[in-house]
């Protein structure tokens, strides 16, 4: 179990991480995701020992790493972590790189752990070759070995993936949900790809400037993501910036996007409810679930008036870029429209997202 209570980190003037608190219970593989900058990295630095809190405190399985003024040694925490480099010392094997954690054990005994978790990571036939002598995907599996060799009760990933090719991460990922799982380790992990995360964690953590914005199942948190960040990546790929004209009740609004009042019927956002008029809004909408209908037509519900600036084929779908108010507004459609044509552009309201700036 990782405890973290009242986190906070500044450089200078910066507060880089505000107050954050968070647990992850044993066992649980959870991915910390957000936008470059908003604190990822020194946030996986302070439970590791790399770097100290401000204020705050950190606790695994029930003792403490980290508090006000005081900080085990980094080599004293049960944690090991794996850098998004490898940082494989150059001169020795794989099997010495593994093993080189292990020297508690007598020789037999550790040459045993190791080829176990040689054979677990799949790197068996690799034990006498020197990093320079393997792939990076190998590289990875080693470093993953060495840090799960000492047993540790946590296990901290930086970005390990991010210096590998595509098809490697794809293949990697399937791999980390076996793995993570058979290890029964609890582990922190952080990617700036929120896919990679949502494919194996157990809880996404969602940071945004310092602060954690949203923690959930990856199904619970794409369900209803808290921020127009978080609905970007559950599919909400095109939005439309208007202004909170009034509120008709908790679930219907008018918002005034350029010279068109839009009346918007939606699936609920409490923070909306209080918002006041003038409030700068963002609506977020699904390409693939926005219909297209040729001409103008009455401002309905849920419905916009636009010309179209772009039509491209996407191999099965058109894909059209509608300028609505100078917002372009991607929608795919079966068929083709014609460039400079006005189009009417609907959704339904549980296919839309609402955030108040
Ligand atoms: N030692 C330091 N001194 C001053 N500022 C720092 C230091 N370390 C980090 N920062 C700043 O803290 C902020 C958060 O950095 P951090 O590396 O934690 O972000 P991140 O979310 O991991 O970003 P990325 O996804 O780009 O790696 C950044 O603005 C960074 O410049």
């Amino acid at each position: 179990m990782l405890e973290i209570s009242g986190l906070t980190r500044r450089f200078g003037p910066q507060t880089v991480l505000n107050d954050v608190s968070l647990t992850i219970a044993p066992g649980q593989v959870a991915c910390i995701v957000g936008p470059s900058g908003c604190g990822k990295s020194t946030l996986l630095r302070l439970v590791a020992g790399l770097d100290r809190p401000d204020l705050g405190t950190i606790a695994v399985n029930g003792t403490t790493l980290s508090s006000p003024g005081w900080a085990l040694e980094p080599h004293k925490r049960q944690l090991n972590m794996v850098f998004q480099d490898y940082a494989l010392w150059p001169h020795m094997s794989v099997e010495k790189i593994v093993g080189y954690g292990l020297d508690r054990l007598d020789t037999e005994s550790r040459k045993t752990r190791v080829l176990a978790l040689l054979d677990q990571l799949r790197i068996s036939a690799l034990a006498d070759r020197l990093p320079s002598q393997i792939s990076g995907g190998q590289q990875q599996r080693v470093a993953i070995a060495r840090a799960l060799a000492t047993d540790p009760a946590l296990l901290l990933l930086d970005e390990p993936l991010s210096n590998l090719d595509v098809q490697l991460r794809l293949e990697m990922r399937k791999e980390f949900s076996t793995l993570f799982r058979s290890v029964g380790k609890t582990v922190l992990y952080v990617t700036h790809d929120p896919l990679e995360a949502a494919s194996f964690a157990d809880v996404l953590v969602v940071m945004n400037k310092g602060e954690i914005e949203q923690v959930g199942t990856p199904e619970a948190l794409f369900a209803s993501p808290r921020s127009a960040w978080i609905a970007t990546l559950a599919g909400y790929d095109t939005s439309i910036e208007g202004t909170l004209i009034a509120h008709s009740d908790e679930r219907a609004i008018t918002m005034q996007v350029g010279a068109q009042p839009l009346h918007i019927a939606h699936t609920g956002n409490s923070k909306l409810a209080t918002a006041p008029s003038g409030t700068e809004l963002t609506l977020m909408l699904a390409s693939d679930r926005v219909d297209v209908t040729q001409g103008g037509g009455d401002p309905a519900r849920n419905s916009l008036q636009g010309r179209v600036t772009h039509c491209l084929f996407e191999g099965r779908n058109w894909r059209l870029v509608v300028d609505v108010a100078g917002n372009a507004i991607s929608a795919v459609t079966t068929h083709r429209a014609s460039v400079g044509s006005h189009v009417n552009l609907s959704f339904s309201p549980d296919s839309a997202l609402i955030f108040a700036k």
